[in-house]
C-alpha cells in the first residue's frame, strides 16, 4: 500500500533542490532518488545521504515502465521532481494526478517553460521568484501549491537571478511537500 509520506525525488542533474528536500524532510521521508541520466551527479549526493536511488536510460515509455515498478517496491505516494528535465506522458500523468510537485523557478503562470531567467529579465520584471505546483499534461500549468517573490536587482544577469531564486527554492520546496503530504 503506497503512503503519500513515502516520497520519491525525480532529478536529471545536480539535484541541488533534492538535497534540500532530503536534509529538511519534515512529516515526509524521502526512501528513493530516481533519474533518467545514470551519470546525474545529485545520484552521488543522495547515496551519500543513505538514500536509495534508481537509474535508467531508456525511451520515455520504457523509463516510465521501469519508474512505476521502482516506485511500487518502494511504497511511493507522493513523487517530487526537482530538476527533472523531461516531459512525463500523459498516461503516467493520469496514473499519478495529484501526487506529483514541481519547482519552477518564476511566478507561475509567468514565464513558463526553459530559459526561464533570461526571459524574466528580457521582460524586464522587477519581482521574480519560484512556484511548486502540481504536474499536470501541460507544461508548467498545474494547481500552484506555494510561491515565494525575489527581487530582480539592477545589474542580474540569469546567473545572478538564477542563484538568488534558487536559494528562495531550497526553503520553499521543502516546507511546501511537508504541508502537502499532511493536507
Ligand atoms: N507532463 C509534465 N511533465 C513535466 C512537467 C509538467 O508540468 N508536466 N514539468 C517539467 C518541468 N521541467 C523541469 O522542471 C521541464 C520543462 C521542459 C522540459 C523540456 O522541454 N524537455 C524536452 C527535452 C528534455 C531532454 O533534453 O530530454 C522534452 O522532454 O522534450 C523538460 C523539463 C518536468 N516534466
Ligand atoms: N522548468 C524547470 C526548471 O527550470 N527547474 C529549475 O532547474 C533548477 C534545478 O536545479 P537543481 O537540479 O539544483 O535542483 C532549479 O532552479 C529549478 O527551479
Amino acid at each position: 500500500m503506497s503512503d503519500p509520506k513515502r516520497v520519491a525525488i525525480l532529478i536529471s542533474g545536480r539535484g541541488s533542490n533534492m538535497k534540500a528536500l532530503i536534509e529538511q524532510a519534515r512529516g515526509y521521508e524521502v526512501v528513493l532518488v530516481a533519474s533518467n541520466k545514470v551519470h546525474a551527479p545529485g545520484l552521488d549526493t543522495a547515496r551519500a545521504l543513505g538514500v536509495p536511488t534508481f537509474a535508467f536510460e531508456a525511451k520515455r515509455d520504457e523509463f516510465e515502465a521501469a519508474l512505476e515498478r521502482s516506485l511500487a517496491d518502494h511504497k511511493i505516494g507522493t513523487i517530487a521532481l526537482a530538476g527533472y528535465m523531461r516531459i512525463l506522458s500523459a498516461a503516467f500523468i493520469g496514473r499519478w494526478r495529484g501526487r506529483i510537485l514541481n519547482i519552477h523557478p518564476s511566478l507561475l503562470p509567468r514565464h513558463k517553460g526553459l530559459d526561464t531567467h533570461n526571459r524574466v529579465l528580457a521582460a524586464g520584471e522587477t519581482v521574480s521568484g519560484c512556484t511548486v505546483h502540481l504536474v499536470s499534461e501541460e507544461l508548467d500549468s498545474g494547481d500552484v501549491i506555494a510561491q515565494t517573490e525575489v527581487p530582480v536587482e539592477s545589474g542580474d544577469d540569469a546567473s545572478r537571478l538564477a542563484a538568488r531564486v534558487l536559494e528562495a527554492e531550497h526553503y520553499l520546496y521543502p516546507k511546501a511537500l511537508s504541508e502537502f503530504v499532511r493536507r
